[in-house]
């Protein structure tokens, strides 16, 4: 099989590189420092290694040095690494998978000098280009199969292919691609049956979730999954939690919606179908591929057949140059809040479980292999992770959409080392309105990538508890850029995703015809920013479409507070500003709350509220024979939340609404520039801000963009959000991105963007945008 010499396989599909083989490439002096020059931080991370720049003293050459550890976990890991090795030594000479040159050993560490890819990761064009050409797209799946043919044809799997993994041998997609990371690659021939909890979630196939055995061609589905990400700039089956991710994966719910894919040749789609079969064997192998005619035919990269549909004339940006730095530290003071709230459910969870909760520890982290990478997605690590799933019974989950139910067959143990059988995960995916049955999740908050689960119980939701928080795939990075959105779906009735039924809802709900359609409707609101614990709050009646779902404060005294007498809920008959301004002011005063009044965050009259809500529910949804109950739960659960929360803070509010109105009258400004003006500014004599600056229209994948400055006392101190209709912004597909602003609907844009202005010490206002679904996201079921 192995026509190298001095490689072997020794089983468990992995290879092995003799001494005599291993003496050409190892570095016989002690100290790696003498003939290379290795820069001290570095560039790049994986789980295991770090790669860091390294140049030959002599020669002047520039590689990539990748160190990694020989030991892990306090075991050995010499033979991980010899089989990385022997695969790169196997590769040898291969243009598009990155050459291996040399190999020095000290004692805690291999370091791999590889050839140096330097235009980095393939995600990074991605994050800034959002997706690719097709032409592009094309080019880069060329490469890729040739790099995976040339391992299939030595029956060796990658296993990891990921736009993280793929490197660009230069500043462009042109200048060639590089495969990297053979970490977790497996021989897989007759004979070896390699099966593994391995990979990274989005893009795993079915039978790695399975515990099937593993082959050549469970790289072709990565390759299905790269194509759609390459050309879409999402992932076919991105959930909000790994759960639902694995589950639409384990079902292959395979969309092509038209906003996504609406200029992309049909021979491209028809290249994903044929590598995005749930039977491994129904694939096209890696020759298939490349001889299918999205490949084959011979075009090049300046002529595009297929254009994508043209984009709107995207707006200038003030500051444009100061972007990057600005970003940098955000991403960095992103991580930090990451990791607080990521830690604070952990210790808040109720410890109280009425139901039966199975427990399952996750798989074991060395065997779910994938990297933080270095912009910005490192999430999962430095959220001091918690490794338990919990499982909940489903034994009255009745409704048919309801049976969503994966088996997840993994590697694990609890933490008596017992080696569990195949657990069923109940992933919560569709469920609509049965919050009243035993044992069924209610509502889950997502917090990438922590999911907070929560069971209800037979007595209603007043009883739901937050079971736990869980970080799934606590290793892995989170693919933060590929996200499920399946808007063709949605409109079908057929969503898939929560997310695409709280979409749908919302949709229903603006246009009139379904308001609070749900009863029940838990919501589960957390920033975990405001209180020190994921809180699980629900509201008996839907959020309207003006109404931001979740807003995110930075840690701050809190502020809550609200009854009917302070609610200055406009009539209704005021104007689209001061609507939204309202809203906006008791965002700021007040985190959580509902009210069917479109301009109030608070409750004013809660009893109202529910009755509105039960009553669309009861008589959209008939079977829903606990209606009243949860009613009434939602209900008591309110006055509580009013009278344990809200009450002490009540002076509090309506002096900033006080406040904010005087200002207003007097600078002849809406009230959300009113209210920041009172509540972000009072020292300062600097002018009120200006209303929210234009939404971004490009790099949707970075997070945040903005005009600020570098000076500690200009970074941003307080998120706005707010209704952006009042402003004009709003008409879906005529602002800039052809998904964004119309996967949000009615114009809905609040619950996705929010602006902070902050008075810089140049004398100006800056602006920062931040969008933050991906962040915060309120899942309703
Ligand atoms: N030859 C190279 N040239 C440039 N960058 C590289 C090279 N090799 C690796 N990198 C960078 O380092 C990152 C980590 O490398 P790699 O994926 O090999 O590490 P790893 O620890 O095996 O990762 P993982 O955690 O996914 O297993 C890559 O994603 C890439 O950004």
């Amino acid at each position: 099989m192995f026509t190298e010499k001095g490689i072997f396989p020794i089983g468990d599909g992995l290879l092995d590189v003799d001494a005599d083989r291993l003496k050409g490439l190892l570095v016989s002096c002690p100290d790696i420092n003498e003939i290379y020059e290795v820069e001290q931080t570095p560039f790049a991370r994986g789980k295991f290694a770090a790669v860091r720049r390294a140049i030959h003293k002599n020669t002047g050459s520039h590689f990539a040095a990748k160190f990694l550890k020989r030991r892990r976990r306090a075991q050995s890991s010499d033979k991980e690494i010899k089989h990385e090795i022997a695969v790169l030594m196997l590769c040898e000479g291969e243009d598009n998978i990155v050459n291996l040159n040399a190999v020095h050993e000290t004692r805690s560490d291999t370091a791999l000098l590889l050839e140096l890819a330097t235009g980095g990761e393939l995600q990074t064009i991605l994050d800034n280009e959002e997706c690719l050409t097709e032409a592009q797209a094309r080019h880069c799946m060329r490469e890729v199969l040739k790099a995976l043919k040339f391992l299939h044809d030595r029956s060796i799997a990658h296993l990891d292919l990921k736009p993280q993994n793929i490197l660009l041998a230069g500043e462009r997609i042109e200048d060639g691609l590089k495969l990297c990371d053979f970490g977790i690659s497996r021989v897989v021939c007759e004979g070896i049956n390699v099966r593994e909890m391995a990979g990274t979630p989005d893009y795993v196939a079915p039978e790695v979730l399975q515990y099937e055995p593993l082959s050549l061609l469970t790289d072709i589905w990565s390759v299905g999954v790269l194509t759609y990400v390459l050309l879409s700039g999402f992932s076919p089956f991105g959930g909000d939690t790994k759960q639902e991710t694995f589950l639409n994966i384990s079902q292959c719910a395979l969309t092509f919606p038209d906003n996504l894919f609406g200029g992309v040749s049909p021979v491209a789609i028809d290249f994903i179908r044929r590598a995005l079969r749930i039977k491994p064997n129904d694939r096209m192998n890696a020759t298939g591929c490349l001889d299918h005619i999205w490949l084959k035919d011979d075009c090049s990269l300046d002529r595009q057949i297929y254009l994508q549909p043209q984009s709107d004339a995207e707006e200038e940006e003030e500051d444009d140059d100061v972007e990057d730095e600005d970003e940098e530290e955000e991403e960095q003071v992103d991580v930090e809040e990451e990791a607080q709230t990521a830690e604070e459910p952990a210790t808040e969870a109720p410890q109280k479980q009425q139901q039966p909760v199975q427990q399952l520890q996750l798989a074991k982290s060395g065997q779910i292999h994938s990297k933080p990478t270095h912009n910005g997605h490192h999430r999962a690590n430095s959220s001091g992770s918690i490794s338990k799933i919990p499982i909940a019974t489903s034994k009255l989950q009745s409704s048919p959409s309801s049976e969503t139910t994966t088996a997840i067959h993994t590697l694990t143990s609890n933490s008596n080392g017992h080696v569990h059988k195949p657990t069923q995960i109940v992933t919560p995916t569709r469920r609509a309105s049965d919050s009243d049955k035993e044992n069924t999740y209610t509502a889950t908050f997502v917090k990438k990538p922590v999911a907070t689960i929560q069971l209800g119980s037979s007595n209603g939701i007043e009883d739901a508890t937050v079971v736990a928080t869980v970080t799934l795939f606590p290793d892995a990075p989170t693919t933060p850029k590929v996200i499920r959105k399946t808007p063709t779906g949605e409109s079908n009735g057929s969503a898939t995703s929560v997310k695409a039924l709280v979409k749908k809802f919302q949709l229903e709900d603006s246009s009139g015809s379904a308001v609070a359609r749900r009863s029940g409707g838990a919501v589960t609101s957390s920033s975990g920013l405001h209180s020190p614990t994921t809180t699980s709050v629900r509201m008996n009646s839907i959020r309207r479409a003006s109404e931001p779902l979740t807003t995110v404060y930075k840690k701050q005294t809190p502020q809550n507070g609200c009854s009917s007498t302070s609610n200055p809920s406009p009539s209704p008959g005021s104007s689209p500003t001061t609507s939204g301004s309202t809203a906006t002011l008791l965002i700021h005063s007040q985190r959580l709350g509902s009210s069917t009044a479109p301009a109030s965050h608070c409750v004013a009259a809660p009893a109202t509220a529910t009755a509105t809500a039960t009553s669309s529910a009861s008589s959209s949804n008939s079977s829903n024979s606990s209606s009243g109950k949860s009613t009434s739960a939602a209900h008591h659960l309110h006055h509580h939340h009013m009278h344990h929360h809200h009450h002490h803070h009540h002076h509090h509010v309506v002096i900033a609404a006080k406040n904010a109105a005087a200002v207003a009258a007097t600078n002849n400004l809406s009230l959300d520039q009113a209210a920041m003006a009172t509540t972000t500014t009072t020292n300062t004599t600097h002018p009120p801000p200006p209303p929210p600056p234009p939404p971004p229209t490009t790099a949707h994948w970075q997070k945040e963009k903005r005009s600020g400055c570098e000076s500690p006392s200009c970074r941003i101190t307080r998120w706005q959000s707010g209704d952006l209709r009042s402003y004009g912004y709003g008409k879906g597909s005529a602002l800039g991105s052809r998904w964004r602003w119309n996967g949000i609907g009615n114009g809905n844009l609040n619950w996705n963007w929010k602006w902070s202005w902050n008075w810089c010490c140049s004398g100006r206002w800056k602006w920062k945008w931040k969008w933050h679904d991906d962040e915060d996201a309120l899942i309703l079921i």
